[in-house]
Parts: structure tokens; C-alpha cells; sequence
């Protein structure tokens, strides 16, 4: 499927940042059939939610699997070679060349895409330097997204605002996957580099990641549609 065929629907990704598996289902069960794509990160996975992965799958959702691996080339192999066997649509993995590298190995011929976390959504410049960087958050986005396209990475996790020149450095090859998204008047919270979903749209983004606004909302499910209404719009 090419980027452009997919539907707007299936371009939200709801992260399941939630205590317990219970909690998951129950969130689960409220979005019901708005929404096709889940992402399952830390929260979760370290609450004993990676067998979600497979029993969604079954019921014929895709899920991300947010796991942000890296290790030494040969760990990352293995496990990604692990987590293909779950039924996961995506594995992140942190954008340094041996990480990438190593991924790809493991990814092998599997039907697992490998995601590279170019620069967290909730870096800003300043973030960067303190953590001993000289390069601004837009020139190592760009770095690492040319490493990772040569390494044969199938797509990047990016804030909105780099979408634009990542495309013209990437194409429509890789996928492009935004967190930091906003829908209008939603609070911040830790995310630094945001945008509102139709305008991440507009600007190229393949798939959008929602948490927060969503799984924190009064009624997540009119969330989730709301969202998905902004995207639809934005598409034409
Ligand atoms: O750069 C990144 C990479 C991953 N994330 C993850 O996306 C969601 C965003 O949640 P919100 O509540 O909508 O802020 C969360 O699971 C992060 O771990 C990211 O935000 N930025």
C-alpha cells in the first residue's frame, strides 16, 4: 500500500499509555471500532501488555510496538527478531547506526516495519545541547533520517515540523510517523515540538500518534472521531 492510499481512519495511532492491561481493554473496548491502530509503549509493556500485541492482531487491529530499543548491535538483533514474532506492524528503535543496523538484521525478511526515533517530540534545541549535542534539533533529524534511510530503515518518528523537508530528503519510501500531536485548546504536557492533527497532516505526515488527548479525554471515543474527522478534512 502506498502512503497515499491509506485510509484516513487507520492514520491515527492511539497510544495506549495506561497502568494495566485491564486499563488498556477497557480503553479498548470504549474506542471500539473508530479506531484500527494501537501503540503500546513502556507503560504498558512493562505492565505486562506485550501479549496485547498478538490478541489485537487477532482481531485484526495493527499495533505499534513503541519499545525505542538500544543496545549493542547483536542485543538489538535478537531482539527485534523477538518482538517480529509478536504480530506487531511497527518497532521503534533510537536512530544511532549500530541500532538501526542491527535492527534491520533482525527484521530480516519478517513483515515488522522498523521505525527510527530520529529526535524525541519533546527535545527542543536547548535540550539538545544539554545533553552534549552541538547540532540544532532540525539538523540531527535530518542527519539521522539520511543514516537511517541508507541502512534500509522502513520509516522515522519525527515531530511534525520536520515533516516537510523530511519528505523532500526521504520521498514516500519511508513512512513518517508524528507524536506531538495537539488537536486545538488540548494541554501540552511534556511535548515540545507539536502541531494540531490537521495541520500534521497537511504537511505530510503519514501516520499520527495520540495519547494523552485521547485516552485522558471525558470521552475518548468522540475524541478519536473528532481527530479522525480533522484528518479526513486535511486529505481533501
Ligand atoms: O519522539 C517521540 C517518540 C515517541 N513518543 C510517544 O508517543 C506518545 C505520545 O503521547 P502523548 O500523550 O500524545 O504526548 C507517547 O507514548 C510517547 O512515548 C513521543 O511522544 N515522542
Amino acid at each position: 500500500m502506498t502512503p497515499a492510499e491509506i485510509a484516513p481512519k487507520d492514520r491515527l495511532i492511539v497510544a495506549l499509555d495506561l497502568p494495566s492491561v485491564d486499563a488498556a481493554e477497557a480503553m479498548i473496548a470504549k474506542l471500539g471500532d473508530s479506531v484500527t491502530f494501537y501503540k503500546i509503549g513502556y507503560q504498558l509493556a512493562y505492565a505486562g501488555g506485550l501479549p496485547l500485541i498478538g490478541k489485537l492482531a487477532d482481531k485484526g487491529k495493527k499495533v505499534f510496538a513503541d519499545l525505542k530499543m538500544h543496545d549493542i548491535g547483536n542485543t538489538v538483533t535478537r531482539g527485534v527478531e523477538s518482538v517480529a514474532k509478536l504480530g506487531a506492524t511497527f518497532l521503534t528503535v533510537h536512530a544511532y547506526p549500530q541500532t538501526m543496523k542491527g535492527a534491520v538484521e533482525g527484521r530480516g525478511k519478517a513483515s515488522l516495519k522498523i521505525l527510527a526515533v530520529t529526535v524525541l517530540t519533546s527535545y527542543n534545541d536547548d535540550d539538545l545541547h544539554a545533553a552534549g549535542y552541538r547540532l540544532s534539533v532540525s539538523e540531527l533529524v535530518e542527519a539521522r533520517a539520511q543514516q537511517a534511510q541508507v541502512l534500509g530503515v522502513d520509516g522515522l518518528v519525527c515531530s511534525p515540523e520536520e515533516v516537510g523537508a523530511l519528505r523532500k530528503t526521504v520521498g514516500h519510501q519511508m513512512s513518517l510517523v508524528t507524536p506531538g500531536i495537539r488537536p486545538a485548546g488540548s494541554a501540552t504536557g511534556d511535548q515540545k515540538r507539536i502541531m494540531t492533527p490537521g495541520r500534521a497532516i497537511a504537511a505530510g505526515a503519514d501516520y499520527l500518534v495520540v495519547g494523552r488527548p485521547v485516552v485522558e479525554a471525558a470521552d475518548p471515543r468522540a475524541t478519536a472521531d473528532a481527530i479522525q474527522a480533522e484528518i479526513a478534512a486535511a486529505l481533501g
